[in-house]
């Protein structure tokens, strides 16, 4: 039988009572004040917040790149605790995509070389039908023997994108995807993520200071100073814009 607020198969990620404290004594920072949060597989989640309320402790600890002061990471059934370092490093390689701001490719490299690259990091050989459908599916199949620098920055966001599918992760952490692209252009890039969440399913959280932006994820997840401050489901931008404007941030 399943019991309410366990793990299923349903929760692709769940931080349960999630605190993070950095520094100690007088210099002591809670980022995180026990947070528990459920991804559920195959949604687009955003998290809101105003500054400094955690939203990137929140994704650090989510990837396993920040380690809890207290409480549990569990990636599917993995608890993140108690692993290496390298063991933590191969999980997201393996397991995690990510997507930032900047986007991150190497410039000397083609289209082709940086989307392939965390498998070759992996000794993984690419699956060429899946490295198909991705560069399709971002929209530059036609780019793939250009240069990053050859490209725009929607596009090299899309690479990004596709370097971070390569490896079929689990959840796909987007850190302000669109932060340094135009209004067109970053729309595109969401209408991109919401797409992969529609029709392949995939697990995206997003973090994001845009209620535009965030408006394209299933839900919304509020922090505020390093607690959860509420959920919107379907968010529209203006309601989204309410709840901040309640936290203070507007
Ligand atoms: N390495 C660190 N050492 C000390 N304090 C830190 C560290 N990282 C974050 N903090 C503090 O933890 C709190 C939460 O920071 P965090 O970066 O997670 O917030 P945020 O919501 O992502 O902010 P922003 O929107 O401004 O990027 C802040 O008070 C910040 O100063």
């Amino acid at each position: 039988m399943m019991v309410a607020g366990t793990v299923t198969v349903d929760t692709a990620l769940r931080l349960e009572s999630v605190s993070k404290v950095y520094g100690s004594g007088a210099n002591a920072v809670t980022a995180l004040d026990g947070v528990t949060v459920g991804l559920r597989r195959g949604a687009f989640t955003a998290v809101m917040g105003p500054s400094g309320s955690g939203k990137s402790t929140f994704l650090h600890c989510a990837a396993g790149l920040d380690r809890p002061t207290s409480g549990r990471v569990l990636l599917g059934g993995t608890d993140l605790a108690g692993m290496s370092e390298n063991a933590l490093t191969e999980l997201r390689r393996q397991r995690i995509g990510f997507v930032f701001q900047a986007y991150n490719l190497i410039p000397s490299l083609t289209v082709e070389q940086n989307i392939t690259l965390p498998l070759r990091f992996a000794g993984v050989k690419p699956d060429q039908g899946w490295l198909r459908e991705i560069v399709e599916r971002v929209g530059i199949g036609n780019r793939l023997g250009h240069r990053p620098a050859e490209l725009s920055g929607g596009q090299q966001q899309r690479v990004a994108i596709a370097r971070a599918l390569v490896t079929r992760p689990e959840v796909l952490l987007a850190d302000e995807p669109t932060g340094a692209l135009d209004t067109r252009t970053g729309r595109q890039v969401l209408e991109l993520l919401r797409g992969l969440v529609d029709t392949v399913g995939q697990t995206v959280l997003m973090v994001t200071h845009d209620p535009i932006a965030a408006s394209f994820a299933h839900s919304v997840v509020f922090l505020a100073d390093g607690r959860l401050a509420g959920e919107l489901h379907q968010p529209t931008p203006n309601e989204i814009v309410r709840r901040l404007t309640g936290l203070g941030e507007w």
